[in-house]
């Protein structure tokens, strides 16, 4: 049983094919299937362990008012024709703690007719005017590429641990699915009686997200401090505060795909004294993908990612009014 969330260094996954790089894929992959949650240092592509970039990216959330305003989801600003992709700030009575925050996908679409899930899901993103925050739009476009390409080693190394070879699981992927998610979660300010049990851990902690397992395949996390996964036999363990490392958690989807083998781990956030940031990025398979347990798993009827998103949609009522609905 895992005593600890593990740190493991991935920079063997970009180079040649040998011992180092296969002693990682056993790493990886042996976390992957025991406690289903760990941290990476040494990523192969530029992510936002890199202090210059996550500031200038994160100097979205001290956009006015005005400017945040045009950015919402039409589910909170009904003038604006962005549902899917775009900013939400969340004021729901209950919570210990207000959230803000701003997804992008790869989608270029067009603003999507109501019942048109296909067109919602490939829709435009949504970008601050460059005069606000100059660079900001093209820096985040390399941001969401960057990671990108860190999913896919990632995903061969898991492939090749399966023993699956290492393209199995590249034309699943592409075509803008995947999200990159800004979150800020702000300090508690409600009266102690307007707080949510389910914000409350059980020994009276304050949560800033309760509990719950990602619903895509993989999630690439920076985080300042506060994430708990739970281990299977129900222990809370935080992740280790590391300079420079990133948090890799699974999702539902991938659990299905691998039979269970790879686990999609329960994971909540203790709140914080001041406003915490966090960057979420999901690596999602193509939104058209058929996804059936692999070679050697369980036979279990496919599924189209698009339908499983949806269905996760529903279920958690997103752009609704609970927060972190999709994808978490
Ligand atoms: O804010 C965090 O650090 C974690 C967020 C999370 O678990 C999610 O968005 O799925
Ligand atoms: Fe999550």
């Amino acid at each position: 049983m895992p005593q600890q969330i593990e740190t493991i260094r991935v920079d063997a996954l970009a180079g040649p094919p040998g011992p180092l790089r296969d002693a990682t894929d056993t790493a990886l992959g042996r976390a992957a299937e025991a406690l289903g949650f760990l941290v990476i240092t040494g990523a192969p592509v530029a992510t936002l362990t890199e202090a210059g970039r996550r500031a200038r990216l994160l100097r979205l959330f001290d956009l006015p008012a005005p400017e945040k305003r045009r950015l919402t989801n039409s589910k909170h600003a009904p003038e604006n024709d962005n549902r899917y992709r775009g900013y939400y700030a969340y004021r729901r009575p209950g919570a210990p703690c207000l959230l803000e925050g701003l997804d992008m996908g790869g989608g270029d679409g067009p603003a999507a007719a109501a019942d048109d899930i296909e067109a919602l899901l490939m829709e435009h993103n949504v970008w601050p005017a460059d005069a606000l925050l100059p660079g900001w739009r093209a820096e985040a476009e390399a941001h969401y590429r960057d990671m990108e390409a860190f999913g896919h080693l990632l995903m061969a190394s898991l492939a090749r641990h399966l023993g699956l070879g290492g393209d199995y699981f590249e034309p699943f992927f592409g075509g803008g699915s995947s999200t990159l998610r800004f979150l800020q979660g702000l300090p508690p300010d409600l009266p102690e009686a307007a707080i949510d049990d389910r914000y409350r851990a059980a020994d009276g902690g304050l949560l800033a997200t309760p509990a719950h397992r990602d619903s895509g395949v993989l999630t690439l996390l920076w985080q300042p401090g506060g994430l708990e996964a739970q281990a299977p036999d129900g222990r809370r363990l935080a992740a280790p505060d590391i300079d420079g490392a990133l948090n890799v958690n699974f999702g539902d989807c991938l659990e299905f795909w691998s039979g269970g083998r790879l686990r999609a781990t329960p994971h909540r956030v203790r709140a914080q004294a001041l406003p915490r940031q966090s960057v979420p990025f999901f690596f999602e398979p193509r939104f058209d993908a058929l996804i059936a347990p692999m070679p050697g798993a369980r036979p279990a009827p496919a599924i189209r990612y698009a339908d499983h998103l949806i269905e996760k949609m529903r279920l958690f009522g997103t752009h609704a009014t609970e927060p972190r609905s999709r994808n978490a």
